[in-house]
């Protein structure tokens, strides 16, 4: 058996939100921590997800840790690959978007890709090449404040273009109107003019459905959950899957509630502040983590004697903008940020080992830290919470039933995600 689609994630809430897209639309999905080894069972799928850290890291990190993952990827047979990066398009100043581009395009040796980063239903949208967070352009969404990829830039076309040496098109709204024949002879004669990279105008899931028809031939596409919606849908007419896969149940969930938040975004202070309005909390600070080990102690002290009662319980760094800043401007960015995930993801590792078994993370760098504290190895896709973010299980050495988690990413879920999450989960 072979796999269908091979997805590279760049972060690991990116990955589940992937995941959660392709369940949902009727494909069987293992997410995968990392590059796993060649041991792995993949005859039961149709569809892996491979979640990297590799969004904010150095550039040359991103493209070795994906072209290994695309090898890995190309071993299973996949028949598309699909490069998922974020709906915000959350890029360093080096990239990572259109070095990892790039090398994997050369490496499958494809001289075209779509770009295609929307996700409609979490108002994500791109128009004349701009990319809107509902009626908001990105760069005064809040995601020009993000501590480390900060977007103030909502052309997308000219962000590409400054990570890439190749030039950068577009297809525009007009073209898609005009359905997946037209926009393929758009694609065509772009590619005639060298053109290697194409930003999709996408304002509804209708333009998915035609972006994903034009692409269908394409070996590597690359984007926003979103497209995942549109692709499986593809397949079953392509005949590369036979019938629509229902979602796996996950176990029933066991164990204390924890919530640990390192997101900065809009969506998760909202969030933290409604939590804290009804459940006990603790914050951190990256200054404070820098001292000494004090405040960790502290926080571990305050999470197990809250999580005796079962929880939920929040540990969060979560800050507005200026205190993000003020870290940052004493600690620098990196610093500030490995102090957060190295905090959180040691607290995950001695709670979940004391007992936690139902546990929230939000952010993606944040996820990717806890989830490799946690040393886990494959995600199991369950019921969504809100768009984008599903229930996952897990299976621990230390732990006898599984653990049930949810990656959830900054800037998505309903204000009441933290609390809500846990009524949901069976
Ligand atoms: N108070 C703080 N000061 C400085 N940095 C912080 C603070 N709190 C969190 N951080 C760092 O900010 C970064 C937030 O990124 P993360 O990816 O976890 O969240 P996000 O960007 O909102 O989520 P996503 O990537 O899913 O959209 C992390 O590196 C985290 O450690
Ligand atoms: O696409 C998104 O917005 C999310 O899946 C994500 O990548 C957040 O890190």
């Amino acid at each position: 058996m072979t796999i269908v689609l091979g997805a590279i994630a760049d972060d690991f809430t990116g990955a589940t939100d992937l995941a959660n897209n392709l369940v949902r639309s009727g494909m069987r999905c293992l997410q995968v921590i990392g590059v796993p080894g060649t041991d792995l069972d993949v005859s039961e799928v149709d569809a892996v997800v491979v979640a990297l850290k590799s969004r904010s890291c150095p550039a040359d990190e991103a493209v070795a840790d994906s072209l290994a993952a695309l090898a890995w990827l190309q071993a299973q047979g996949a028949q598309q690959f699909f490069f998922k990066y974020c709906s915000t398009f959350d890029s360093t100043a080096r990239g990572n978007i259109g070095p990892v581009a790039d090398a994997l395009m050369e490496r499958l040796g494809v001289t075209q890709t779509v770009m295609v980063p929307a996700f409609p239903v979490n108002g994500r949208t791109v128009y004349q090449g701009h990319l809107f967070v509902g009626d908001r352009l990105l760069n005064d969404s809040g995601m020009q404040h993000h501590p480390l990829t900060p977007m103030t830039d909502a052309d997308l076309v000219r962000v590409l273009a400054s990570q890439t040496p190749h030039p950068v098109g577009l297809v525009p709204r007009p073209v898609l109107d005009q359905g997946a024949e037209t926009t393929r002879q758009h694609l065509a004669a772009l590619a005639e003019q060298g053109v290697r990279h194409v930003i999709c105008d996408t304002l509804d899931e209708h333009d998915l459905d035609v972006l994903a028809e034009a692409c269908e031939a394409m070996p590597l596409v690359t984007g926003g959950s979103g497209l995942g919606q549109a692709l499986p849908d593809r397949y079953r007419r392509l005949g590369w899957l036979d019938e629509i896969a229902e979602p796996g149940r996950l176990q029933p969930a066991s164990g204390s509630a924890l919530v640990l938040s390192g997101s900065c975004s809009r969506a998760t202070l909202a969030q933290v502040a409604h939590f804290l309005k009804r459940h006990p909390g603790f914050s951190l600070d990256p200054l404070a983590l820098a001292e000494s080990d004090a405040q960790l102690q502290a926080a571990l002290d305050f999470a197990r004697d809250t999580l005796k009662s079962g929880g939920p319980v929040l540990v969060y760094a979560s800050a507005d903008p200026e205190k993000v800043k003020a870290a940052q401007a004493r600690l620098g960015v990196e610093r500030a940020g490995q102090l957060v995930e190295r905090a959180l993801g040691q607290l995950a590792a001695t709670l979940v080992s004391e007992g936690v078994g139902r546990l929230v993370v939000a952010g993606g760098e944040t996820s990717g830290a806890v989830v490799s504290a946690l040393k886990l190895n494959t995600l199991r896709i369950g019921e969504q919470i809100d768009p984008g973010v599903p229930w996952t299980q897990a299976h621990l050495e230390s732990r006898e039933a599984p653990l049930s988690l949810a990656l959830k990413s900054g800037n998505f879920g309903g204000v009441d995600f933290f609390t809500r999450a846990f009524e949901v989960l069976p």
